[in-house]
C-alpha cells in the first residue's frame, strides 16, 4: 500500500467566460518518508496539484488517497511551509507556534514542551517573546517550520519555501529542513523553480510539461547524492550531470 496515491487527476478552472485546463491525467505514488519535487515551466499546474493533493479543493476528475483514505478525511495530517511565512505580526513567536495546537485543540503541556524543544533545535531559543518583525526572513521561516511540525503532520507541502530568501540563508535552510524532515521520517512534496534545490533535497523529481501540466519525465536522484546534505550534494559530480540533464529537458519544454 502506498502512503500517497494520486490517480488520474485532471483539473480545469472555470470562470463565467473561460475554462483553463491546468492539469491533465496526473498519476503518481509516494512511499512514507520519501521527498519528491515538482519542477516545470511557469503555469504548468504545480501549485494546483499541491493544493489538490492537500485536499484544499476537488479536482475536476481523479482521486487522492492518503494512507488509503480520501484526503478530504485526512487534512489534519498535512502541514505547510510556503513562500510567505504567514506568521501573525501581532502575536509573539511563542503564540504563533502554539496557534496550530490551539486550532487543533491539542494544547497540552507535553505538546507545548515539544514546541519549545523544536524552537531550540531550530536555533530560536530566547526569541519566544519577540514579534515576527524583530526576526530575519530566515528566522521567520524557521518559526513557520516549527509551527507546522508541532502539529505532527504526516505529509509536508513545501511550496517554494526558500524562494524569498537570500542565497546563503536559502542554502542553510535547505540543509536544516532536509535534516529535520529526515530525522522525523517525514514525507514531503516540494514545488520549486530551482533545479539545484530539487536535486539537492529530493529522492525523486517530477518534471511537468507546459500547461495543461502532465508528468513529462521523472528522475530518480542517485543514492550517492541522497546520502549527503543538500549543500554537500551541490558539490558532487553527479549533481552537475543531473542538473544538465534536467536543464536540457526544461529548456526544450519552455522553448
Ligand atoms: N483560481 C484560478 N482560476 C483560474 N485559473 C487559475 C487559477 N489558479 C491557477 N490558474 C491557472 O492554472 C494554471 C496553473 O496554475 P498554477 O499556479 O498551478 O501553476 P504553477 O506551475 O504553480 O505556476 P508557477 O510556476 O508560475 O507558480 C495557470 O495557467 C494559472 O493561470
Amino acid at each position: 500500500m502506498s502512503f500517497l496515491k494520486v490517480e488520474h487527476i485532471h483539473h480545469t478552472y472555470f470562470t463565467k467566460t473561460s475554462a483553463t485546463t491546468a492539469l491533465s491525467d496526473i498519476s503518481l505514488e509516494l512511499e512514507e518518508g520519501e521527498f519528491i519535487s515538482f519542477l516545470g515551466p511557469s503555469g504548468c499546474g504545480k501549485t494546483t496539484l499541491l493544493s489538490i493533493i492537500a485536499g484544499l479543493f476537488q479536482p475536476t476528475e481523479g482521486t487522492i488517497l492518503l494512507e488509503n483514505r480520501s484526503v478530504n478525511k485526512s487534512k489534519k495530517k498535512i502541514g505547510y511551509m510556503l513562500q510567505q511565512d504567514y506568521l501573525f505580526p501581532w502575536k509573539t513567536i511563542e503564540e504563533n507556534i502554539l496557534l496550530g495546537l490551539k486550532i487543533f485543540g491539542i494544547e497540552d503541556s507535553a505538546k507545548k514542551e515539544y514546541a519549545f524543544s523544536l524552537l531550540e533545535e531550530m536555533g530560536l531559543k530566547g526569541y519566544e517573546k519577540q514579534y515576527p518583525k524583530q526576526l530575519s526572513g530566515g528566522m521567520r521561516q524557521r518559526v513557520a517550520l516549527v509551527r507546522t511540525l508541532v502539529t505532527e503532520p504526516k505529509l509536508l507541502m513545501l511550496d517554494e519555501p526558500f524562494s524569498a530568501l537570500d542565497y546563503q540563508t536559502k542554502l542553510r535552510l535547505e540543509d536544516l529542513v532536509s535534516e529535520t524532515l529526515k530525522s522525523f521520517g517525514k514525507t514531503a512534496i516540494l514545488v520549486t523553480h530551482d533545479i539545484g534545490e530539487a536535486i539537492a533535497m529530493s529522492d525523486r523529481i517530477y518534471l511537468f510539461s507546459a500547461r495543461p501540466g502532465q508528468i513529462y519525465q521523472s528522475f530518480e536522484v542517485p543514492k550517492e547524492l541522497r546520502e549527503l546534505s543538500p549543500f554537500q550534494a551541490r558539490n558532487h559530480e553527479i549533481y552537475s550531470q543531473l542538473f544538465q540533464e534536467i536543464w536540457k529537458e526544461l529548456e526544450s519544454l519552455e522553448s
